[in-house]
Order: C-alpha cells, then sequence, then structure tokens
C-alpha cells in the first residue's frame, strides 16, 4: 500500500511570499514595501518621538518590534520587514553613526588605511544582539502566515556611506577610492563582506525567512568596477548564506543596475530581484520567465503619493505584465514620508483583488 499523499501543512507553505521565491506564480502575488515602517504613519511618528534618537529606535528590541508590526497591523502585508537600518553595520563596526534631523545619515569619512584600522568585527557583538532580539521577538509575535524579511546593506552601497560620511548620491567618493587604492578599498569591501554574512546569519538564526541585500547604489558604475564591487561581494554572501541555510531565499536589490541586472542574476543566484522604478515591465517579465528569479517591483513610490487614476491604472499595468510568473508586488524604491496612508490602502485593496 502507497503512503497516503501529505498536504504541505508547513507553517512556512502558508506564507506566500516564501512560495513567490520558491519560483510559485502565487496570484494575486505576494504584496510589501521597501520602508513600509515609516514616517508616513502617525503611529510610527507617535512611537520615533518618545524613542530618542533613530538609531536608539533600531537598538530597543521593544520598540523596533512595535514599529515593524505597526504596517502589519494596518495593512496586513504578506511580509514584514525587521526595522532597523544599513548603517548599523557601520555603527557596530565602530565608525559612529548618526541621524541628524531633516539631514540624514553622518559619519566620520573613511579614506585611507588608517581609517579601516579602527574597525573591529569582534565589538559587534552587542549591537547586532539587540537586532537579533527584535527578530525573535517577531517571529514570536507576528502572524504565521506573514513571512519576516531580514536584511543588510550590500557591501557597495554599505562603503559608500562609510567613505563618503553622508547619505547623499555621493559615490563618487567611493569610486575614486576603489581607483586610487585598489588593495585598501578591496580590504574594507572585505569587511564588510564578512560582518554582513555574521550578520544576516544572527539574523536567520533568531528568526528571520527570507534575506534582502540592498544595493541602492549600484547604479552608475562601469561594468568592471559593477562586477568588482557590486556583483562578486554579493556572490560571496549569498554562496555563504546558502551553504549555511539552504532553505532561506534571497532577495538582491542592485538598485539602477540597468542592463547589468540579468548578469547580477545569474552570477549571484539570489532568489529574488528586486526591480527599481526605471526597469521595464516588459523586461522584468522576461527575466522571470528566462532567468528563473522571482522579481520584486517596481511601482513608482512618487506615483503612490499622487494616487488617482494614474496609480490604479499603473498597479493594473503592473499586475497584467507578472500575471503567470513567480512575482512579489512592490514599489521601486522606498515609500516617502508624504505618502498619504488611504493610498496604501487601496494599493493593497487592488493588489488583493488581481485585477
Ligand atoms: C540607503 C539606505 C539607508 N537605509 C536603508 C537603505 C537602503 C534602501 C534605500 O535605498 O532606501 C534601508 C532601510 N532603512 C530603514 C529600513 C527599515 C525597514 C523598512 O520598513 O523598510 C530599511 C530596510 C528604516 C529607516 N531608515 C531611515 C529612516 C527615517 C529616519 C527617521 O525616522 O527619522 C527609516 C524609517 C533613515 C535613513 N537610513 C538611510 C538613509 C539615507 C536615511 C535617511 C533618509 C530618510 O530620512 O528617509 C540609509
Amino acid at each position: 500500500m502507497s503512503a497516503p499523499a501529505h498536504p504541505d501543512t508547513s507553517i512556512k507553505a502558508n506564507r506566500k511570499l516564501l512560495r513567490a521565491l520558491a519560483g510559485e506564480a502565487v496570484w494575486p502575488p505576494p504584496i510589501w514595501l521597501m520602508r513600509q515602517a515609516g514616517r508616513y504613519l502617525p503611529e510610527y511618528r507617535e512611537v520615533r518621538a518618545t524613542a530618542g534618537g533613530f538609531l536608539n529606535l533600531c537598538y530597543n528590541p521593544a520598540l523596533a518590534t512595535e514599529v515593524t508590526l505597526q504596517p502589519i497591523r494596518r495593512y496586513g502585508f504578506d511580509a514584514a520587514i525587521l526595522f532597523s537600518d544599513i548603517l548599523v553595520v557601520p555603527d557596530a563596526l565602530g565608525q559612529q553613526v548618526r541621524f541628524l534631523e531633516g539631514e540624514g545619515p553622518c559619519l566620520d569619512p573613511i579614506t585611507d588605511d588608517a581609517g579601516l584600522g579602527q574597525l573591529n568585527l569582534a565589538a559587534t557583538g552587542e549591537k547586532f544582539g539587540r537586532v537579533y532580539e527584535t527578530v525573535a521577538r517577531l517571529r514570536q509575535d507576528l502572524p504565521a502566515e506573514v513571512a519576516l524579511i531580514g536584511f543588510c546593506g550590500a557591501p557597495w552601497t554599505v562603503a559608500t556611506y562609510m567613505v563618503a560620511g553622508r547619505g547623499s548620491s555621493d559615490q563618487a567618493a567611493a569610486r575614486m577610492f576603489a581607483y586610487r587604492d585598489r588593495e585598501a578599498f578591496t580590504r574594507l569591501i572585505d569587511i564588510v563582506v564578512e560582518t554582513s554574512i555574521e550578520y544576516l546569519d544572527g539574523q536567520v538564526k533568531a528568526g528571520a525567512d527570507a534575506l534582502q541585500i540592498f544595493d541602492s547604489w549600484a547604479g552608475n558604475l562601469p561594468d568592471g568596477e559593477f562586477q568588482a564591487w557590486v556583483v562578486a561581494p554579493t556572490v560571496r554572501i549569498v554562496s555563504e548564506l546558502k551553504r549555511r541555510h539552504p532553505d532561506v531565499p534571497i532577495i538582491g536589490f542592485p538598485r539602477g543596475a540597468g542592463l547589468n541586472a540579468e548578469d547580477y542574476v545569474l552570477a549571484t543566484k539570489v532568489d529574488g530581484l528586486g526591480c527599481d522604478t526605471a526597469m521595464p515591465l516588459g523586461q522584468m517579465r522576461a527575466l522571470a520567465e528566462f532567468a528563473g528569479v522571482t522579481v520584486q517591483g517596481n511601482l513608482d513610490p512618487l506615483l503612490l503619493v499622487s494616487g488617482g487614476q494614474a496609480l490604479e491604472d499603473r498597479i493594473a499595468e503592473t499586475l497584467e505584465a507578472l500575471r503567470d510568473v513567480p512575482a512579489i508586488f512592490n514599489l521601486g524604491h522606498g515609500i516617502v514620508p508624504q505618502t498619504p496612508p488611504e493610498h496604501v490602502a487601496r494599493l493593497v485593496e487592488l493588489v488583493r483583488g488581481g485585477t
């Protein structure tokens, strides 16, 4: 007698985001939004005002858990993303990060070997430990069907902040460093690669069931530099995480990669590709069909601010383009503070309607 067929009753099988990342064309597609916890929500601003600084919020497990859950309660997204920041990595390494009101992040720039000497992987435990505690609390508090995404910045993007010292689009400083002193810049990237591997490993052990690597400044690099600083370090992170945790899917977000996006997918073997606003929908579909990657994106965050018929039309057009391929509905970049919360509610309603 043959064994009865077992329906897949594992808890994870109910998480639509994980099914999509495993290659299933889930319909309607799962939805979450980059920066879904943030200043556009009044309940976030309230908690943020009591936290005493943005990084204090990131390092406070009770408050970070609360703000991660806020958009889940309000909209019922298919995934929660850990509330933290990509600059926790340099901060934990000892390059102190400050967030100045209205100005964004500020770091003492690392421009040479001496600056590199101050970074200390052994010192990251205390700060990373607080993030892991947030992850563990979240997995306890989240509804079973909601996936929990852990994340880090990609080495190139994190390095651009470490070298420029600020959060503008100034990746020129890192590019110059890389051209002038390739050896020292390689050491910087190596440090961030090693640290990111341990950091993501810790998040998975604490309960994250998918990971995203944010490479916000991957655009504008000449192809050799894209290969050296975006692709190669990401390959190292993805392959080591896959060795340690073969079942945890990884989404790469090489913003602005343009014509390099396909190479990025094939070389890094990410399960999901975060697509920016400039990626044509036809190209997203082609990547899902022919490169075997789950595509995620790519609604313009400013369209979510303006709303109205243009928003509704674009949502319909996006759904049409993603029908029958493995996809995750998201924005092409983070939600902006001016976004009316009711526009997000409408977006979720339309996507869940699947038309
Ligand atoms: C480049 C980058 C950073 N941080 C991040 C990136 C990559 C994605 C991207 O390109 O947007 C990633 C990030 N930052 C934040 C998250 C939390 C999870 C989420 O809801 O997506 C994530 C995943 C919270 C945050 N990180 C930050 C805020 C706003 C800070 C506040 O509340 O005052 C939030 C909610 C601050 C931050 N952090 C960073 C900048 C440039 C800024 C200032 C810009 C701004 O003020 O919006 C660095």
